[in-house]
């Protein structure tokens, strides 16, 4: 402590655990990579697509003697045209806008329609114009096809793909597809996408992308309960009560009204990002890290997972939401949505799931919640000040804490909910924490597929939500009103006390501050 009180935080070195890098490094390849973003024009692409392929090359992940970036999409624009969408959008570092420019000089821009085989063609020949001219041998060219696209237009742009502007030789190099979702409406609609992409492409070609799966605290999901002692004997339905897991945002659909009315809260958030964080949640420990035995308990869990109940659903749809005019004006789209999901196992028998997700509420997170039980025997009589909770904060100021309670300092005996604090902030100081697109695309071009998702996982997501989303779709389940700037209808309170969650009143936890 310094002498006016205040508590200083050191940087202290953080010792890793070598062998475990060393297990999931990849043998690193060589020859010319070409990246190629199709929907070049759109948001996805402008705001996420090209930053993390930024950060990836100011970190030195992309060198520009091997690699390329390709845009293409129908929108006729030249190369500067883009790079000048694309700029402002490039966070700047402390080296000024040097390493800016040099990056969108690796940038090159096609136009083509997305079944039209000239643009493929003309695409392709782009590609191997830049793989001979860094003298790439034959076949040793590696394309990385990202489809920031609509996923109506996939099918069509994988037989492109596969037709004109693939790797020729499974020899040497490789080609890969990434895709965005929703990944289908439903679990029909989803099969038969993956269907058809599956005819084209081996499953370790697709990389189903959930952006969820990149960020930091998700990935810290397996370390924390399989490498730690402490939650071994806790994680089960003898010790958590409920699990709550929670996506809000302080902003509507903004722009993005036609596409979203098309999908609703459930497909854009739940049914993909909040499901995923369950299964990681909630799964078996896997026979190993590979990305097969993740998966496979994976599936598990969602196989586990029994139908949902209309009374345990409480939709939502913000006022003001149907203003934009592309929505239509009867539309029963959630704009929230808190589902309750059981899984019917051995460890989570009777402990309810709570999936919530809304937006224009009053407060952007994400974070996932174990409550657990009442201590037996409360000798203290504290048991109303509330239950342990261990809260994992996704976003933002992301953090891990222990909600506990602890002896009220000072000459009575007295309690008092307090926390175990790790906020990354404080304990990793100087740490840059990457962005989830970067740490993903890096996988796909390392070829690890353990933070994507695998078709027999994604088909058992939709088997979960599907007969739900089509009672949503045929209006039996009707949306309620709710204020922008809110907690979403109070209905979806209700649903999480009659849940068996017990708020604690008056505790707040605050992320610390830094001096
Ligand atoms: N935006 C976001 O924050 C996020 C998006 N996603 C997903 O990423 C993908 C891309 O999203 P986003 O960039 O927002 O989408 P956009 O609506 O911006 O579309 C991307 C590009 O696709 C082309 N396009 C748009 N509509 C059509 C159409 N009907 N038929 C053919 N081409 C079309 C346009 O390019 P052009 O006309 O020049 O060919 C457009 O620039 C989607 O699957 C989305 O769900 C996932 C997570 C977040
Ligand atoms: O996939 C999507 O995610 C974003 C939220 O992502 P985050 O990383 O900022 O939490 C959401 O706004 C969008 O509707 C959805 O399509």
């Amino acid at each position: 402590m310094s002498e006016l009180g205040e508590w200083h935080c050191e940087k202290r070195p953080f010792p890793k655990n070598e062998s475990f890098t060393k297990v999931h490094e990849t043998v690193s390849e060589t020859g010319s990579l070409s990246i190629i973003v199709l929907g070049a024009s759109g948001d996805l692409a402008k705001k996420k697509t090209f930053p993390a392929l930024f950060n990836l090359y100011r970190q030195g992940f992309l060198p520009s003697n091997e690699v390329h970036i390709f845009g293409y999409a129908r929108t006729k624009i030249s190369d500067e045209e883009l790079r000048d969408r694309i700029r402002g959008y490039l966070p700047k570092g402390k080296e000024g806008t040097q390493d800016v420019s040099n990056f969108l000089h690796l940038i090159k821009y096609v136009s083509g329609a997305y079944d039209a085989p000239e643009g493929f063609q003309a695409l392709d020949k782009a590609i191997s114009e830049y793989e001979i001219s860094i003298n790439s041998a034959e076949g040793s060219s590696r394309r990385l096809f990202y489809l920031a696209l609509p996923p109506s237009v996939y099918p069509q742009v994988c037989k492109m793909i596969k037709n004109y502007s693939m790797n020729r030789s499974d020899l040497v190099g490789w080609t890969r597809v990434v895709v965005e979702k929703p990944f289908g409406k439903d679990l029909a609609s989803a099969e038969e996408l993956s269907s058809q992409i599956g005819e084209l492409f081996e499953e370790p070609q697709i990389y189903r992308i959930d952006h969820y799966l990149g960020k930091e605290l998700v990935q810290n999901l397996l370390v924390l309960r399989f490498a730690n002692r402490f939650f071994l004997p806790l994680w089960n339905r003898d010790n958590v009560d409920n699990v709550q897991i929670v996506f809000r945002e302080d902003f509507g659909t903004e722009g993005r009204g036609g596409y979203f009315d098309q999908y609703g809260i459930i497909r854009d958030i739940i049914q993909n990002h909040l499901l995923q964080v369950l299964c990681l949640v909630a799964m078996e420990k896997p026979v190993s890290l590979t990305p097969e035995h993740i998966r496979d308990e994976k599936v598990k869990v969602l196989q586990s997972v029994v139908p949902i109940k209309d009374e345990e659903v409480v939709l939502g749809q913000y006022e003001g939401y149907k203003d934009d005019p592309t929505v239509p004006d009867n539309s029963n789209t959630p704009t929230f949505a808190s589902v309750i999901l059981h899984i019917h196992n051995e460890r989570w028998e009777g402990v309810p799931f709570i999936l919530k997700a809304g937006k224009a509420l009053g407060s952007r997170k994400a974070d996932i919640r174990v409550q657990l039980k009442n201590v037996p025997g409360d000798i203290f009589k504290c048991q109303n000040q509330g239950r342990n909770e261990i809260v994992i904060r996704l976003q933002p100021s992301e953090a891990i804490y222990m909600k506990l309670t602890v002896k009220q300092p000072g000459l009575e005996m007295s309690t008092a909910q307090s926390e175990l604090d790790l906020s990354y902030r404080q304990r990793y100081q100087g740490v840059v924490i990457p962005e989830a697109y970067e740490r993903l695309i890096l996988d796909t071009i390392k070829g690890d597929q353990q933070h994507f998702v695998r078709r027999d996982e994604l088909k058992a997501a939709w088997e979960i939500f599907t007969p739900l989303l089509h009672r949503i779709d045929n209006g039996e389940v009707k949306s309620l009103p709710y204020k922008p700037g809110s907690r979403g209808p109070a209905e979806a309170d209700e649903l999480l006390e009659k849940a068996g969650y017990v708020q604690t009143h008056g505790y707040l936890w605050i992320p610390p501050t830094l001096a």
